[in-house]
């Protein structure tokens, strides 16, 4: 595992063990997650995976305060993140990109982007879009940031282009800009390869090594592309009917008959968790 030695962030931010314990989430009678742990370890890439309906999105909704939880506890180093409200994760360091794309498709790639430092802009994001005269010199610092940050994603050919007029890998760039540019010490990707070709999810995972080595940023991915989560995972957690089957190195978890029953249903006929799977891999 790559660690930065001060476990501080490139923008200087500590970074802080992720822990999720003994969560449990329930929608009525539907039990979606039932007493799950594990931790992301600072400046750890860490992947969570599970067949279709295995809990990982209400895990990251658990984690970023869009659901309740009923049993458990989430902290972020000595930060509770049980009862903290979603609005509140960009200023505790949590960046978060989704799965569906959520940019304003009309507004340029430098105006989204910059939609990410509200939480860091002390007018906070009303005086931004106002342009009040007394943020502008802050104004200006945040957007030099927010080049840099796209020079880092290899999208300052698009500043000033409309966010829906790109290509939707360059879309999904912009959104892990966006979510890089609340200076997180954890970032939180949903599905970042999904609807890409090989060499876009190839430029992925080389993207989200970056993100680790040269940042120092701790990541924490929900994705179905077996080969990038095992190709640049450091630790994969493995859900399934909301339960964990497993919590470990990736070698370790392709060859756990449990992980393996559970994607392909049958043991007998297993190769490994990048196979075939029963049900879709994720
Ligand atoms: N808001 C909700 N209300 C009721 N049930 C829900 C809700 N969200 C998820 N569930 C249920 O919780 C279980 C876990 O769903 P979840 O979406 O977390 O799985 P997932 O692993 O992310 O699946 P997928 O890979 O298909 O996205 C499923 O049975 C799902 O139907």
């Amino acid at each position: 595992m790559t660690q930065t030695t001060a476990q501080q962030t490139r923008s200087g931010r500590r970074v802080r063990p992720l822990r999720v314990d003994d969560l449990t989430v329930r929608f009525g009678g539907l039990v979606a997650l039932d007493h799950v742990s594990f931790t992301v370890e600072p400046g750890s890439i860490h992947a969570l995976i599970g067949p279709n309906g295995a809990g990982k999105s209400t895990c990251f909704n658990a984690i970023s305060g869009v659901y309740r939880i009923a049993e458990g506890r989430i902290t972020l180093g000595e930060i509770d993140l049980t009862k903290t409200r979603a609005h509140r994760l960009a200023g505790l360091g949590i960046g978060r990109a989704f799965q569906s794309l959520s940019l304003s498709p009309t507004s340029t790639v430098f105006d989204n982007v910059m939609l990410g430092r509200h939480s860091l802009t002390a007018g906070g994001f009303l005086s931004y879009g106002l342009r009040a005269p007394w943020t502008s010199r802050s104004a200006r610092r945040h957007g030099e940031r927010v080049t840099e940050i796209c020079e880092f994603l290899g999208i300052t050919r698009y500043l000033r282009t409309p966010a829906g007029a790109l290509p939707y890998g360059d879309q999904k760039r912009v959104d892990i800009a966006r979510a890089l540019a609340v200076e997180p010490t954890l970032l939180m990707l949903d599905e970042p390869a999904a609807g890409m070709s090989a060499g876009e999810t190839a430029d992925m995972a080389r993207l989200i090594q970056d993100v680790r080595d040269e940042l120092g940023v701790s990541v924490l991915l929900v994705e179905h592309d077996m080969g990038l989560v095992m190709g640049i995972a450091d630790r994969v957690t493995v859900l399934d009917f909301g339960r964990l089957i497993a919590d470990d190195v990736p070698a370790a978890v392709q060859s756990s008959p449990a992980v393996i029953h559970a994607y392909l249903g049958n043991e007998d006929s297993a190769g490994d968790a990048g196979g075939e799977p029963g049900r879709e891999a994720g």
